[in-house]
């Protein structure tokens, strides 16, 4: 068996009285792209929200590599190697490319009070990193993100996980609201992410969409994973409907176990 990069095990999340997550297990692999589905209010975003630490959970574990951390922040999870693009993208509209790929973590020269950003250095990895994400047009990196389309915008989110060498890339609804030519860019770029040896959770509403690329496919339903190893290779969108929905006995068959 192939080392997991990710392991979460038992975890509950209430929210005063509501139980959004109960007794959760769920593991990526390394290179894995994982497909996270579920009708409004299964737990994705709940689930995601634990993992990238902007919630806490109630109680369970999680396993980075084998070694169990504690993510208590957001902080925690990208010290843990993991990040998450959400719907959207967590862009600044109107600061420069190059600032939103550093936003946080800016490069900095000079000494004592002098300190400022590099922003020479920001530049110049932010043109090979626009060239890396295929965005052809010939944009200079101090042009704001408010002037990108939305695909462009979500390469540019993408390029800022791949560069600071993110394990686990969450994207929340990467292709909400795009275009089909941007919605392939997007895909496109998810096959790129692992090939360059990152795992990734990919979270859509568009079954379509998961199914070009992810390598395994979880169903939540009420809080609860009730498929986790569904092989889209193998399984039709259909049945993977009916397992969103309930209405189907494969969900027993590839239960969780
Ligand atoms: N802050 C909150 N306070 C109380 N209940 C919440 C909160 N956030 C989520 N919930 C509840 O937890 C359950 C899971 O919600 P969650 O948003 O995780 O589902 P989801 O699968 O992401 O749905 P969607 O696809 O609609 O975003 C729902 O019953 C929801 O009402």
């Amino acid at each position: 068996m192939t080392e997991q990069l990710i392991r979460m095990r038992g975890v509950n999340k209430f929210y005063g009285a509501v139980q959004a997550l109960h007794d959760v297990n769920l593991d990526v692999g390394n290179r894995e792209v994982v497909g996270l589905l579920g009708d409004n209010g299964a737990g994705k975003s709940t689930l995601i929200k634990v993992l990238s630490g902007a919630v806490p959970m109630s109680s369970g574990e999680i396993h980075v590599k084998g070694r169990k951390v504690a993510i208590r922040s957001t902080t925690d999870a990208i010290a843990a190697g993991i990040e998450t693009i959400y719907q959207d993208s967590a862009l600044v509209p109107q600061l420069s490319i190059a600032r939103n790929l550093f936003l946080g973590r800016e490069p900095i020269k000079g000494w004592k009070f002098l300190n400022r950003m590099d922003q020479e250095l920001m530049e110049q990895v932010t043109r090979k990193l626009l060239k890396r994400v295929g965005i052809e047009k010939n944009i200079p990196p101090t042009t704001a993100i408010s002037a990108l389309s939305g695909g462009e915008r979500q390469s540019v989110a993408i390029a800022r996980a791949m560069y600071f060498e993110s394990n686990l890339i969450i994207l929340d609804e990467p292709t909400n609201n795009l275009g089909v030519a941007e919605t392939q860019g997007v895909l496109r770029f998810v096959r790129e992410m692992r090939d360059a040896g990152h795992s990734c959770i990919f979270i859509a509403h568009n079954i379509h969409h998961v199914f070009q690329v992810v390598d395994r496919i979880i169903v939540m339903r009420g809080g609860r994973v009730v498929a986790d190893n569904i092989d889209p290779k193998t399984t039709t969108v259909q049945e993977v409907e009916m397992i969103i929905t309930g209405e189907s006995l494969l969900a027993g068959k590839a239960a969780a176990h």
